[in-house]
């Protein structure tokens, strides 16, 4: 997750940014304003996500256009603020701020937008007919709010928009333009679902909906709120319900749907649970958490990662799975162990028989190894039996000459 979000509002001289601003913080309309407002901190505690947020004023009037072009290269979204009443503040969202915010910007890397109406209170008509060709037209949109400085309508509102758009963003999981889910989304969630199916069957039944429900979001689905969720995928997709439970392509319908309706989140933190990034790509964190050994431990964490283990095992993080045991030397010192893996290490020179010794500690003769070829591994593993306790021995084997002559 990102440690903070910086909001820039940006917009036509006088259609009320600043008053925006001291609107939020003074929770009144405020008579007179500076010309541009101080950055301001929204702590974590009194935000919706519970992130510091910055709120960033711009001034034509105190700021240089390469001061502006700098704030927005800073910004995670930008609001651009027209006055619902003045038709000249809307047209110059299409010719002038879309592109100097998002001009020189590839596709993929857009900064999203909040189209803001301000004024609300003065208006006519709704400015939405004029809004929503513009909303089309730029796919960096990723929502329009008409509100009111003066009587506070939609100001929480406006802000709290603004955070999910950087927190749960819309690109990296669906194709406005194709309407579909992009195909690294597709991936992941295909990759979540097939965890979730515990049996293999290809479908989530009603137990299995629950678990994955339980893991992502802590309480189950109700008894009718789950068969909701299956009319809903029914009456829209053929093949999206079989045998009374959720395909892979109910799965992926239901989660275009929620990010359709403007329910990012709720995909956002399923796909977060799973231990994906905002690029979904599974996080670092999740793969590798902190852990190290003298085996490959991390691989070994990794491949758990892939396979689904926490939720699996209703654990918190990959790291339940291996059990850390006291220092060799205390072990000794003690004259016991609570380990229960041994690694022998296996070194001499090329030829000596190395392979012959650990092949034969899985119970395979001479005869028996050279039927099998030579392509076998450098590790066997094997248990042994120690005060009638079964204890695993691993075996490797080396013929690495530094590293002989070194034990020499
Ligand atoms: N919702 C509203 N209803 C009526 N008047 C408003 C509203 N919001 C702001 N105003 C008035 O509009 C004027 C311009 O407001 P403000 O200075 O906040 O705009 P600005 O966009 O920050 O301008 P600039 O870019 O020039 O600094 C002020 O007189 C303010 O009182």
């Amino acid at each position: 997750m990102r440690e903070d979000v910086r909001i820039l509002l940006v917009g036509e001289p006088k259609v009320g940014k600043t008053s925006l601003i001291m609107s939020l913080v003074s929770e009144e309309f405020p008579e007179e304003v500076p010309a541009r407002a101080e950055e301001i901190t929204i702590p974590a505690d009194v935000t919706p996500e519970r992130i510091p947020t910055h709120i960033i004023d711009y001034s034509a009037s105190e700021q240089t256009d390469d001061e502006l072009q700098d704030e927005i290269n800073r910004a995670n979204v930008v609001c651009v603020v027209y006055d619902v009443n003045k038709e000249s503040t809307i047209k110059k969202i299409q010719s002038k701020w879309i592109p100097l915010v998002n001009g020189r910007t590839e596709k993929g890397n857009r900064i999203p937008v909040i189209l803001v109406g301000n004024k609300s209170d003065l208006q006519g008509a709704s400015s939405m007919e004029t809004i929503l060709p513009i909303m089309n037209q730029f796919m960096e949109i990723e929502t329009c709010v008409e509100c009111s400085a003066k009587n506070l309508k939609n100001i929480s509102e406006l802000f709290f928009y603004a955070q999910k758009a950087v927190l749960h963003p819309t690109a990296p999981l669906y194709n406005p333009e194709d309407k579909q889910l992009k195909p690294s989304c597709v991936q992941a969630l295909t990759r979540i679902f097939n965890i979730s199916d515990l049996d293999n069957d290809e479908i989530l039944n009603d137990t299995e909906m629950n678990f994955f429900q339980k893991y992502c979001f802590k309480n189950p689905l109700s008894a009718q709120a789950l068969e909701d969720v299956k009319t809903v995928v029914w009456k829209n997709m053929s093949d999206g319900i079989q045998d009374d439970g959720l395909t892979l392509s109910g799965f992926l319908f239901l989660n275009m749907l929620f990010i359709q309706r403007g329910r990012h989140e709720t995909t956002w933190t399923v796909l977060r649970k799973f231990g994906y990034d905002d690029t979904l790509e599974l996080t670092d964190d999740y793969l590798h958490p902190p852990f190290t050994a003298y085996l490959d431990v991390h691989r070994c964490i990794e491949y758990f990662g892939y396979l689904g283990y926490t939720t699996i095992m209703e654990q918190e993080s990959q790291t339940a799975a291996i059990t850390v045991t006291r220092s060799k030397k205390l072990d000794l010192e003690k004259g016991q162990t609570q380990r229960n893996v041994f690694l022998c290490k296996v070194i001499g020179l090329k030829g000596t028989g190395k392979t012959a010794f650990l092949q034969a500690f899985l119970g395979r003769s001479l005869k028996m190894q050279s039927e099998m070829g030579r392509d076998v591994s450098d590790f066997t593993i094997n248990t042994v039996q120690v005060n009638s306790q079964d204890k695993y021995l691993i075996v490797s084997k080396t013929s690495d000459e530094g590293l002989i002559s070194k034990q020499q």
